[in-house]
């Protein structure tokens, strides 16, 4: 029998133990330490992880079960667990005509009104010409060609996210928290990201197109996470809408978001020098002689803006935890920024080359901590085999990212612990005292093969640039008395952030507040002039 699937069970393995967790915060964390070791009920054996630290056991559990691993959900389901980067490159890459799939997902085709496998949501769309034609329209917007085009608009939201956060360090003391810093740093990536698609910034974090955005975001997450019945029972999506609830929600969102993408799609149409909507009309023109309607544009659009907005500020916020685990990496960092950019000006992507250690940084975080460590689930076409594990036709199928960041055949454990955060192991010395960023070892928590997320270089190039100016304008140091618990972390839709944690961010002196006010005052702040007026980035 071909089971469909809920959705959640289709998006990641982990992810639902961490919804199960994310349920349980009633409890206190002195009760947690004298809880016996949890099975949860929904993963069978792959988790048996304490319950506000869902990730402590799992490299014990990929070790155990070696590259390969077939644990049954509910009990009864197997899903296909890979834990190394061998079984990854082989199935994911080597073998991707069968691996490139999701695995079916009725509630996210009718909230976009499509058929099975045509969610217009790119990311869970089957891969066919339809979605290898969208990959093209995306692409050139999301990769080198467009770098001179969005660089400086990453450098315009790094400057106001340190402006943001001077303000609000104001009263001297330099207490702050994960919890509170988010914001800013959702902002500065909410207006890169919405003004590379639509040509739109977000100066404030209350403006009110931000949070719509994020609410309906929120809603899909909701849905993912939360299967309907016409996810286990797939028939059910046929029936009319007087008969089904399933169906005036699907509806009632699935016009929501049409509203929403096809207004940012108008604006980027519309809007003042270059963006991603702009490029996507152009290269749809070239690529589509029969042209690609304004709606399918406007989801892949959409698809992008969801996959880019949530992801790196959470990410960031292990920053802040990395650095009070390992001071000295920190103060490694202000050396080098103190000889590379010294103190009258912020960093920037020209100093990139001379900031391998930034950037050294930057890798260990994806490896570290990853924000989805399931990953995005695939599903298996064929029957097949790898390693003698069978793997049935139609199962679902995922990357362990967190136990491959951990792979000792391909991050070598004598150049630190692989537990511990060490930057260092991303760095290929070549002799003339700054290295090179070592290219060949991979970054789990971006996918692999041909679903491999399409913004990978603008997370990687806005992560260096947040990191690099982060470091150049503070200290973090702890509180006394406050715990530093590396695996506390809680569920955010589908990803994994810390636990809120409070630190002290002190300006690095006097010159870090003049420098930051003299350089946020006289940015060009007007996108068209932001963003490059270069028409064609493909030409
Ligand atoms: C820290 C930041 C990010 C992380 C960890 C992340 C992670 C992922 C993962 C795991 C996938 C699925 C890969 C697979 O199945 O192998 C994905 C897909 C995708 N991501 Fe990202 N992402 C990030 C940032 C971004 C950004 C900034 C954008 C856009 C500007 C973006 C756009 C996309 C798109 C369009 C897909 C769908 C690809 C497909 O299914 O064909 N992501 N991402």
């Amino acid at each position: 029998m071909t089971v469909t699937f809920p959705t959640a069970v289709a998006v990641a393995i982990g992810i639902l133990t961490l919804l199960y967790i994310s349920t349980r915060h009633g409890f206190k964390a002195d009760e947690d330490k004298y809880r016996p070791l949890l099975k949860l009920p929904l993963i069978g054996d792959l988790h048996s992880s304490p319950i506000e630290k869902p990730l402590l056991n799992w490299d014990s559990w990929a070790k155990t079960n070696g590259s390969i691993a077939v644990p049954k959900l509910f009990g009864i389901i197997p899903i296909v667990v890979l834990n190394s980067f061998e079984a990854v490159t082989e199935l994911f890459s080597r073998r991707s005509q069968w691996y490139s799939n999701r695995p079916a997902s009725v509630s996210m085709e009718m909230i976009t009104g499509a058929l099975p496998g045509q969610s217009k949501f790119n990311l869970m769309h089957d891969y066919d010409d339809h979605l290898k034609l969208h990959h093209r329209v995306l692409a050139p917007s999301l990769g080198a060609p467009a770098a001179p085009n969005y660089q400086p608009l990453i450098e315009l939201e790094s400057k106001q996210l340190l402006f943001d956060i001077c303000n609000r360090l104001s009263d001297g003391t330099g207490l702050v928290s994960t919890d509170k810093i988010y914001p800013m740093l959702e902002r500065a990536q909410s207006s890169v990201i919405l003004a590379l698609h639509y040509g739109l910034r977000i100066p404030h974090f209350e403006d009110d197109i931000l949070h719509e955005v994020i609410d309906i975001q929120s809603k899909v997450t909701h849905l993912a996470a939360n299967p309907g019945l016409p996810d286990i029972i797939p028939p059910l999506r046929h029936l009319p809408a007087f008969l089904s609830p399933w169906k005036r929600a699907a509806d009632e969102l699935y016009s929501t978001q049409v509203d929403l993408y096809m207004r940012l799609f108008r604006h980027g149409r519309d809007a003042e020098g270059w963006n991603a909507t702009k490029q996507a009309i152009l290269t749809a023109k070239k690529q589509a002689p029969c042209g690609i309607p304004d709606l399918d544009l406007s989801f892949t659009l959409g698809t992008s803006i969801q996959g880019g907005m949530e992801t790196s500020p959470r990410q960031i916020l292990w920053l802040f935890v990395a650095a009070l685990h390992r001071p000295s990496f920190v103060a490694k960092a202000h050396d080098i920024l103190d000889k590379v950019v010294g103190r009258n000006r912020l960093p920037g992507f020209s100093d990139r080359s001379n900031l391998t250690f930034i950037d050294a940084i930057a890798h260990e975080l994806f490896r570290w901590r990853p924000i989805s460590p399931g990953s995005i689930p695939r599903r298996a076409d064929r029957d097949d085999e790898f390693q003698g594990v069978k793997i049935k036709k139609g199962v679902t199928i995922m990357a362990n990212a967190w136990a491959i960041g951990r792979d000792e055949q391909i991050f070598d454990p004598e150049l630190g612990d692989l537990q511990d955060f060490v930057p260092e192991r991303w760095i290929l010395e070549d002799g003339n005292g700054t290295g090179r960023l070592r290219a060949d070892l991979p970054l789990p928590v971006f996918g692999q093969g041909r679903r491999i997320c399409q913004g990978k270089r603008v997370a990687t190039d806005g992560t260096f640039l947040q990191i690099s100016c982060l470091l150049w304008a503070f200290d973090i140091q702890p509180i006394e008395g406050e715990e530093i618990d590396l695996w506390a972390m809680v569920v955010a839709g589908f990803m994994t952030m810390p636990r809120e944690m409070k630190f002290k961010l002190k300006p690095r002196g006097d010159w870090v507040v003049d420098t930051i006010k003299k350089e946020w005052n006289t940015a060009e702040k007007s996108i068209g002039k932001v963003m490059s007026i270069k028409r064609d980035v493909e030409n």
